[in-house]
């Protein structure tokens, strides 16, 4: 894959990867145990959305949470990648949102089903363009915020995450391979909270980027793509 591609990387078709609970303080606002291992699940390419389009409410759900969340770039394929050279399959990073359907996730958890409804659907993965790994030297330094129609909901350093980017590379490589094009999910600080139709939802990596989505409703209708 070029370099054009991988800046274009939510044109792949890639695997998204996501990272759950990797912040202390979001683990205990949701009464969740803090993890020993990195919580993985995955969502799929057509989560993606840029700006200029909405994020679409699931039609099944009634509770969208926003949550903030620092993305790493795959720039290089690997498999069992050591932590020591974790770095240098890094391209570069992007702002993203974990887009939530919260209800959905708690019937999952109380029937001991698997997250997919409430984390894959189409839009739950909001992106920023494609930050060169260049404009962000350290990824443990890392500013995050987000707002509603201009009010605070999260604020938080990558600095406070629990599994740090190389250990998260190097662990999920020794699941399955990374290849040029994925994305990580590195998990969201404190702060996650509903979003509705007609919210605004700005959120940013200090000095670096930030982004502006609007949020819509999806149609349970029957469509080409
Ligand atoms: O749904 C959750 O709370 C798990 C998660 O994605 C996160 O911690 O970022
Ligand atoms: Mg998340």
């Amino acid at each position: 894959m070029s370099t054009r591609n991988v800046a274009r990387f939510w044109e792949c078709g890639k695997k998204i990867i996501c990272v759950g609970r990797n912040y202390a303080e979001h683990a205990k606002e949701l009464k969740n145990e803090l993890p020993t291992e990195p919580v993985l699940f995955l969502k799929p390419p057509t989560a993606y959305v840029k700006e200029g389009s909405p994020i679409l409410v699931p039609h099944y759900s009634s509770n969208l949470h926003h949550e903030v969340e620092l993305g790493v770039v795959v720039g290089k394929a690997g498999r069992d990648i050591p932590q020591t050279s974790a770095m240098q399959h890094v391209a570069g990073y992007a702002l993203c949102l974990d887009m939530t359907a919260r209800d959905v996730q708690d019937q999952c958890k109380a029937k001991g089903l698997p997250w997919t409804l409430a984390k894959a659907f189409d839009t739950s993965c909001p992106v920023s363009d494609f930050i060169p790994k260049e404009r962000i030297p350290d990824p443990a330094r890392v500013e995050l915020w987000l707002r509603v129609n201009n009010v605070i909901r999260q604020r938080g350093s990558t600095a406070q995450m629990i599994f740090s980017v190389p250990c998260l590379i190097s662990y999920i490589s020794g699941v399955m391979a990374l290849e040029e094009g994925d994305l990580i999910l590195t998990g969201t600080p404190k702060g996650v909270g509903a979003v509705n139709e007609h919210d605004e939802l700005q959120a940013g990596i200090e000095g670096v980027i930030n982004m502006t989505f609007t949020v819509g409703r999806q149609a349970f209708t029957s469509s080409d793509i």
